[in-house]
């Protein structure tokens, strides 16, 4: 439905996007991760035609979606943005900002479809509201409402659960999973939206999204299903964006009870939960830090003065300075280099 190619955008000498390539169907998910500045904003202005690429193509349908030099009033009737900062209308109510979407529709619809929304997104109470007289998560919210009011092919959402609480960030999440899967029959009939949403939480990335795009300094280095995206990271920064990760040098692995490899600067990863504590592992070490998260638990174990590990586990009973045994399965070794 969606697609870009070979999309590039720099800012003076700096190459915020960088020949990326990618694309979304309708009734998909995408979660694009990257780190603070990779050029997830940029990326998502260039796909709603709100800012004009270097190079690259973008296309709707196969129709050529233009750049914002290329038309009167820039973006696309069929792609909606939620941005970072909501661009509120300041002076009318949370409900009007609302029903400002549905302005060409006929009064009762429009009224209808209006108290859905703020039900759906939990907004009766502050409907008769200003912005400035909501929090930060009521205002985010409307933003969603008001980009799903009407039909659209394309949701783009920069952060869109930034500012919500747990229970909140369920219930938008399960809105938009509604969406785009074409169940909310009053948005979509039958056919879903394609939606490609920037997140820095990659419990939301890995939980809803059917595919996951990782950017790293402008470049796409690896788009594909949460699973493999987690289990088969293409480098070290991908690993770290998808959950904690431990980071070992190749020189380090037989005292972690590994065998010896050849290339001692070679990089490893092995993830937390992948580190078994086991009273007959050939690995010991020091509790230095108890992290409690729940039904798990983080610890941080010293094994020597080079290395040492986060571990997860779900016994409760150890406490900082204790001596404990480790295994780690070679196969779960992940190599970056
Ligand atoms: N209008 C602009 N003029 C100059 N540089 C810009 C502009 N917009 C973005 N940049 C730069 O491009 C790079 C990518 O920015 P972008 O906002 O796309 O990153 P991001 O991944 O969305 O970051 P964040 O997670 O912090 O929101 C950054 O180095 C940023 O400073």
């Amino acid at each position: 439905m969606l697609t870009a190619h070979n999309l590039t955008r720099s800012f003076d000498d700096l190459t915020a996007v960088r020949n990326v390539t990618l694309s979304l169907a309708a009734g998909q998910l995408v979660a694009l991760v990257g780190a603070s500045g990779s050029g997830k904003s940029t990326l998502l202005n260039l796909l709603a035609g709100l800012l004009d690429a270097d190079k690259g193509t973008i296309a709707l349908n196969g129709q050529p979606v233009a750049g914002p030099k290329d038309r009167l009033v820039a973006g696309h009737p069929q792609i909606r943005v939620v941005h970072q900062e909501y661009q509120l209308m300041p002076n009318v109510s949370i409900r009007d900002n609302i029903a400002y979407a549905l302005r060409y529709y006929e009064r009762a619809y429009r009224d209808q479809r209006v108290n859905e929304l703020l039900r759906l997104c939990r907004l009766e109470a502050v409907q008769h509201h200003k912005p400035r007289e909501t929090s930060g998560g009521e205002k985010q919210r409307t933003a969603i409402a008001r980009a799903i009011a009407e039909p659209a092919r394309v949701l783009l959402l920069d952060e869109p659960f930034s500012h919500l609480d747990l229970p909140n960030r369920l219930l938008i999440r399960d809105v938009l999973i509604d969406l785009v899967r074409g169940t909310d029959s009053a948005t979509n009939p039958g056919s879903g939206t394609a939606c490609l949403f920037v997140t820095h939480d990659a419990s939301d990335a890995l939980s809803i999204s059917d595919q996951i795009g990782l950017l790293q300094r402008g470049r796409l280095i690896q788009l594909d299903t949460p699973r493999r995206v987690y289990s088969q990271p293409k480098n070290a920064y991908a690993a770290s964006l998808t959950g904690p990760i431990n980071l070992i040098r190749g020189k380090h692995l037989p005292a972690l009870g590994l065998p010896a490899v050849t290339n001692g600067d070679t990089e490893y990863g092995i993830r937390p939960e992948h580190i078994q504590i086991d009273p007959t592992g050939p690995v010991s070490g020091r509790v230095e830090g108890v992290f409690f998260q729940g039904r798990d638990t983080e610890l941080l174990v010293r094994i020597n003065r080079f290395v040492c590990l986060r571990v997860l586990t779900s016994q409760p009973d150890v406490a900082v300075g204790d001596e404990i045994r480790l295994r780690i399965v070679a196969k779960n070794l992940l190599t970056f280099s």
